[in-house]
C-alpha cells in the first residue's frame, strides 16, 4: 500500500464517519475544484496539486485524530502547594472556519488555577492545536479548550481568550483586513471571582 494512503484513510475512516472514502476520492474532488476555478487539472503545473492538497488537508484537519483530554492526562503533583494562576500567553495557532474553510490565524491565552497538580505547559499548546486543526468557529474552539482543561484537571478555574483574524472576512466577502475577533470563556474562579478574572485579563496583551 502507498505510504501516503494510510494516514489519510485512517483519518477519513475514523473521523469522517465515511467508511468508503479513499485518497483517490479526495483527489478527484480537488480536480473538480480546480476545474470549477477555471483551470485544467491535467496541465503540468497542476498535475500534482490534488495530491498536495489532500496532504495539506490532512495537516489542516489533523486535530480530529487527537484527544485533548488524553493529552492532559500526564500531570505533576510535586508542586509544594502552588495554587496561583498558571498562564501560557500568546499561543499561535492556525485553524479554518467551518463556513468557508478559510484560514483563522490567531493566538490563545490559556490560564488555570491548579488544584494539587499541574500539567506540562506544552500540553496546553497541544490542546489549542488539537482543536484548531479542525473545522471551527472561534466561539466553539474557545469553549472546547476551556472545557477540556476543566474536565481533565478539575482546576479551581480556567480562562481562555482567543484573538484571531478570519480570512473569510479579510480576503473575501466583506473585506475588512485589520479586524480581529476576541472570544473568551471563564470557568470556576475566573468566572466567579472578579479579582482572579482581573488578574487574568491584566496579563493579556
Ligand atoms: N460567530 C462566528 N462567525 C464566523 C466565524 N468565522 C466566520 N464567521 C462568519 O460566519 C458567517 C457566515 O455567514 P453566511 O451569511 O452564512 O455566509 P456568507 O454569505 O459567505 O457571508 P459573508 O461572509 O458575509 O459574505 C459570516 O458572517 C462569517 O463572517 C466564527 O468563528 N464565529
Ligand atoms: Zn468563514
Amino acid at each position: 500500500m502507498d505510504a501516503l494512503v494510510t494516514p489519510l484513510n485512517t483519518c477519513l475512516r475514523v473521523e469522517s464517519h465515511d467508511d468508503n472514502l479513499e485518497r483517490s476520492d479526495v483527489e478527484a474532488a480537488f480536480r473538480t475544484i480546480i476545474r470549477w476555478a477555471g483551470d485544467d487539472p491535467d496541465r503540468p503545473g497542476l498535475a500534482e496539486t490534488p495530491s498536495r492538497m489532500s496532504r495539506a488537508f490532512e495537516e489542516f484537519f489533523s486535530g480530529y485524530r487527537q484527544d485533548p483530554v488524553q493529552i492532559l492526562q500526564k500531570t505533576f503533583e510535586e508542586i509544594e502547594g502552588y495554587d496561583e494562576m498558571v498562564m501560557l500567553r500568546g499561543i499561535p495557532f492556525e485553524s479554518h472556519c467551518e463556513h468557508h474553510l478559510a484560514p483563522i490565524i490567531g493566538r490563545a491565552w490559556v490560564a488555570y488555577v491548579p488544584r494539587g497538580r499541574v500539567v506540562g505547559i506544552s500540553k496546553l499548546a497541544r490542546v489549542v492545536d488539537a482543536y484548531a486543526k479542525r473545522l471551527q468557529i472561534q466561539e466553539k474552539m474557545t469553549a472546547q479548550i476551556a472545557n477540556a482543561i476543566e474536565s481533565a484537571l478539575q482546576p479551581k478555574g480556567v480562562g481562555v481568550i482567543i484573538k484571531a483574524t478570519h480570512h473569510c472576512m479579510t480576503t473575501r466577502g466583506v473585506h475588512k483586513p485589520d479586524t480581529d475577533l476576541v472570544t473568551s470563556r471563564m470557568l470556576g474562579c475566573f468566572r466567579d471571582n472578579p479579582i482572579k478574572r482581573q488578574e487574568f485579563l491584566s496579563l493579556i496583551d
